[in-house]
């Protein structure tokens, strides 16, 4: 069947089934009705003649025998107008219909061929399950059972929500209110759900709104990642040029891109100065004061209680994990270099993690759960008034909900005595940070460049590490680090996020 047909079929199709379930001889007393997954399987224990699918069904009397198939926007019904189902008529057409205890509302979406909408943001189903403590909002292929208490609490109606300046007027008396609504109905051509309480408040809500900000959520960046060993970057490394960069919207947005989608993006032509540099970083967002200053610049001086002042070399690692939150962004321009070594390397953490994860996925947890502290120590000499900062963080940040990697945090150079590992567990702990190690360690994901004055590199902290071969000779290697929150902020701004 046509999506048209479709349309026609299902704009007439409704039913009200009382009960959780859909029971066989209800279900056999009604003409039509719509069905979810579990009454799908209902029908299946029946085992009713049927075309079945796993998804939600349509499910019609069909010349006395039953038939079933997927109303999803995709499927393509084999059916002929022939054996439309006869439609039982009752309130549900309406639009609305008041909701008791234990009665379940399945009610059709309408016009799915006159959507201009995109299809896969249509709220294409709406039910109301059982207990009355949840409405099932089908968004093209998910399915949402969203509770009555987190609609009610992400009301955004002028009396709950500020528009003007994007903030929760929050309601101290949610718990109070009877978190059952009187009216549900589907709004704009599918495109967002109405919600009538017993109070007599109405919440609107558009489908991709939900689709967005209901559990699971977005963790945000993630489908546009990819994961990269050397090979599948070093022919063509992810960059932008200075003009580009510092000139136009498109040169920002494709230097936010790179560092979206690769963790990393070089930035050719610029001036080769500490000033150049900034002037660079400055379009994304203000640079991020930490115990180095803001911008700076170190060559192997021993100016700092840290390696990185020495010409020796450098695994990869990130930086400023002593910080509870560490710096968003690393950069790097080399402002000079006579000497030799001093090669700059680059390694995805979130490819380490996700090799890890699938090789391992007990050492992927327990580097999940641990909590690693890390330290930066420095005694008050010239250059610093002296410092101990200590953090304690877990090595991977996953997100809470949707489980896709938000950080790595990863350097064996500045962790803190392990305090934080119970004895009994320290044995599996240092087993799972092993193993992480080695897959960071492997040649194949390893990318070297050699920077040379006028490229600024900008690296994902939370996602890249960095290193460096030992080197000999002068050389000044200036930066600075952004700040997470603002640099995904103005990622988020220009709706790369
Ligand atoms: C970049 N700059 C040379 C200023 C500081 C280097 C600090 C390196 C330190 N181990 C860390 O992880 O933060
Ligand atoms: O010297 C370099 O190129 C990198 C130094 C480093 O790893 C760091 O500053 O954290």
């Amino acid at each position: 069947m046509k999506l048209s047909d479709m349309a026609r079929l299902v704009h007439r199709s409704c039913a009200l089934v009382k009960g959780n379930f859909v029971s066989r001889s209800n279900l056999l007393s009604k003409d039509t009705v719509l069905f979810n997954h579990r009454t799908f399987l209902t029908l299946k224990n029946f085992s009713v003649s049927s075309k079945y699918h796993s998804k939600c069904g349509l499910h019609c009397r069909r010349n006395g025998a039953l038939s079933a198939g997927s109303i999803n926007s995709e499927t393509t019904y084999k059916s002929k107008p022939s054996l439309l189902p006869v439609v039982r008529r009752n309130s549900v057409f309406a639009g609305g219909v008041s909701l008791g205890p234990r009665v379940c509302l399945i009610k059709a979406a309408r016009s799915f061929h006159s959507s201009r909408h995109d299809l896969a943001q249509e709220v294409s189903k709406l039910r109301v399950n059982g207990n009355d403590e949840c409405v099932e909002v089908t968004v093209g292929q998910q399915v949402l059972r969203i509770p009555f208490v987190w609609l009610r609490d992400h009301c955004r109606s002028e009396r709950y929500y500020n528009h003007a300046t994007y903030q929760k007027n929050p309601d101290a008396e949610l718990l109070e209110r009877d978190l059952v609504p009187d009216e549900l109905s589907v709004t704009d051509g599918n495109s967002g759900l109405r919600i009538t309480w017993r109070d007599g408040h109405t919440s609107e809500f558009s489908a991709k709104w939900l689709q967005e900000n209901f559990f699971p959520g977005r963790a945000g960046g993630v489908a546009g990642r990819r994961l990269w060993n050397s090979a599948d970057i070093q022919s063509e490394l992810p960059r932008v040029s200075h003009a580009e960069h510092m000139e136009s919207e498109a040169g920002l947005r494709k230097t936010l891109s790179n560092l979206i989608t690769h963790g990393i993006c070089l930035v050719d032509g610029a001036p080769a100065s500490l000033d150049g540099t900034q002037a660079v970083v400055e379009r994304v967002c203000f640079v991020q004061r930490t115990i180095f200053g803001e911008m700076w610049s170190f060559s192997s001086n021993a100016a700092r209680s840290d390696t990185a002042y020495t010409g020796i070399a450098l695994g990869a690692h990130t930086d400023t994990t002593y910080m509870d939150l560490p710096a968003g962004i690393q950069v790097f321009q080399c402002l000079e270099h006579n000497g030799s070594g001093g090669k700059t390397l680059l390694v995805d953490g979130f490819r380490a993690i996700e090799e890890l994860r699938q090789t391992n996925p007990e050492a992927y947890d327990v580097l999940c759960r641990a909590v690693v502290p890390h330290e930066y120590v420095e005694d008050p000499c010239p250059h610093s008034p002296g410092y101990h900062l200590h953090s304690l963080g877990t090595v991977i940040q996953a997100h809470p909900a949707s489980g896709e990697t938000i950080q790595l945090r990863f350097n064996p150079y500045d962790r803190a005595p392990l305090n934080t590992v119970a004895p009994e567990s320290l044995e599996q702990f240092y087993r799972a940070y092993d193993q992480l190690s080695r897959i960071i360690a492997r040649k194949e994901g390893e990318l070297w460049v050699k920077l040379t004055p006028g490229t600024v590199l900008l690296v994902d902290n939370w996602r890249v590490m960095h290193g460096r071969s030992a080197y000999d000779g002068h050389r000044v290697i200036c930066g600075c680090y952004l700040p997470r929150d603002e640099w995904i902020s103005k990622a988020r701004v220009m709706g790369l996020l």
